[in-house]
């Protein structure tokens, strides 16, 4: 949704001067032979005939898409329809069609589809249609009938067993974030976070409300798992980590990010530390027969932190009211080891209040969610000072960033 950007301007721009260079191509006669152009042999009227019909046709697109967002509201109409694209992705993955798609080996009508999965074919076939029109899937049509397919994105992201699978992420973004964004409107109203209201939690304690289920626990946890996939190598490397020997990450859930710390860093421990629930469970659904991370339980308020080089704190400080991020970075401080540092890895949003919209987005999120928010650097910058670290050092990375600290 977020990617088309300037639509009408980049149609002026690019892509109308093509279309109409190409048009102009097919008017004149030496250049480009008609039959090659449209497949079959006309005569000189009629091809001229045609010609002028596709040049009017982009001169009318051409003065359709270059009027601005004030004649036309092209991005607001996008973004208005944002939650209907988000849906029929959502939907698609929880059906099973892109996980069918990708073991029939074959393109499959919406019958075939439909029939595979218990759904009506109108239904499907138009759910399949937008997929086409998104670009996660293809179409081709034989003898009236349309066949489907997979694109490659679609077999790598949403596809459930692919190993860059984001079909966790999806379904957690389904089946929990939409039912609390429902409740955006309360929420700023209020001030806090919608739990109560969505799921009759308490809006008190924000992991009893995340965990209130095994199943939520390990939904939750293919998230956080699931965004590693994509964004773990990038941050493993923002930094050159490697002369801390010892690595604890602070609240490291399926230990996904140690993992891939672990693969750039083979001469260095990574422990993961967390709530004894979330370490079995790690253990039970995440670990795999490679590993060479160790997980240790423990509540990082409640009780002290084990020493190390290096802590790692992802999407930790975001959760929290300023006070208790602070407390947490203290304790980091007084149990790290001389020389050492804490790797702060957050959704960092600019100074000046103009983006990344996604970082904005996320601190939505952890208003409807839980008691924290995002910040940009500089707050992160004063919130480590204050807690006694120096030498802070920062990096951009995709949507995630990196401040590193030594001590
Ligand atoms: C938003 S998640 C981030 C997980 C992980 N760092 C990542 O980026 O994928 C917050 C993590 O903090 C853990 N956590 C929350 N409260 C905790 C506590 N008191 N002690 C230890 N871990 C805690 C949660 O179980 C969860 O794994």
């Amino acid at each position: 949704m977020f990617s088309s950007n300037n639509c009408a301007t980049k149609w002026t721009a690019q892509i109308v001067p093509v279309c109409l260079c190409l048009c102009s191509i097919t008017v004149h006669p030496n250049l480009l032979s008609w039959k090659k152009f449209n497949g079959k042999k006309k005569d000189h009227k009629k091809r001229h005939a045609s010609a002028f019909r596709v040049v009017w046709f982009f001169f009318i697109m051409a003065e359709h898409l270059s009027r601005s967002e004030l004649d036309y509201p092209f991005k607001l109409l996008e973004y208005f329809n944002g939650f209907r694209v988000s849906k029929v992705i959502f939907s698609a993955c929880e059906q099973g069609v892109f996980d069918l798609l990708l073991q029939s080996q074959k393109s499959l009508s919406a019958a075939e589809v439909a029939q595979e999965l218990g759904t009506s074919v109108d239904g499907m076939e138009r759910l399949l249609d937008v997929l086409v029109g998104v670009e996660v899937l293809e179409v081709e049509l034989t003898d009236g009938t349309a066949y489907y397919n997979n694109t490659d994105v679609a077999n790598l992201y949403l596809a459930k067993n692919s190993p860059k699978s984001l079909y966790n992420m999806i379904i957690y973004q389904s089946q929990t974030i939409y039912p609390l964004w429902n409740n955006l409107g309360d929420a700023v109203r209020e001030g806090r976070n919608q739990n109560e209201k969505t799921f009759g939690l308490s809006s008190e304690d924000i992991f009893s409300a995340i965990y209130r289920s095994e199943d939520e626990m390990l939904k939750f946890m293919g998230l956080m798992n699931s965004s590693w996939v994509i964004d773990g190598p990038d941050i493993a490397t923002a930094f050159d980590l490697s002369r801390f020997k010892s690595i604890v990450d602070v609240g490291g859930c399926s230990g996904a990010l140690a993992r891939e710390m672990a693969k750039v860093y083979p001469a260095s421990t990574l422990t993961v530390l967390d709530l004894l629930k979330v370490t079995q469970m790690a253990q039970k659904h995440f670990c795999q027969s490679d590993d060479t991370i160790r997980f240790q339980a423990g509540d990082f308020f409640n009780e002290d932190l084990p020493t190390a080089d290096l802590y790692i704190l992802a999407r930790i400080i975001h959760d929290w009211k300023e006070e208790n991020s602070l407390m947490l970075l203290k304790k980091i401080h007084t149990a790290c080891n001389s020389g050492g540092g804490v790797l702060v890895v957050e959704a960092m949003l600019f100074e000046n209040h103009r983006g990344p919209i996604m970082a904005q987005l996320f601190s939505l999120n952890m208003l409807v969610q839980t008691e924290g928010k995002e910040h940009p650097p500089s707050h992160y910058t004063h919130m480590l000072t204050t807690a006694g670290f120096t030498n802070v050092q920062e990096r951009r990375r995709l949507l995630l960033c990196a401040v590193k600290l030594v001590w």
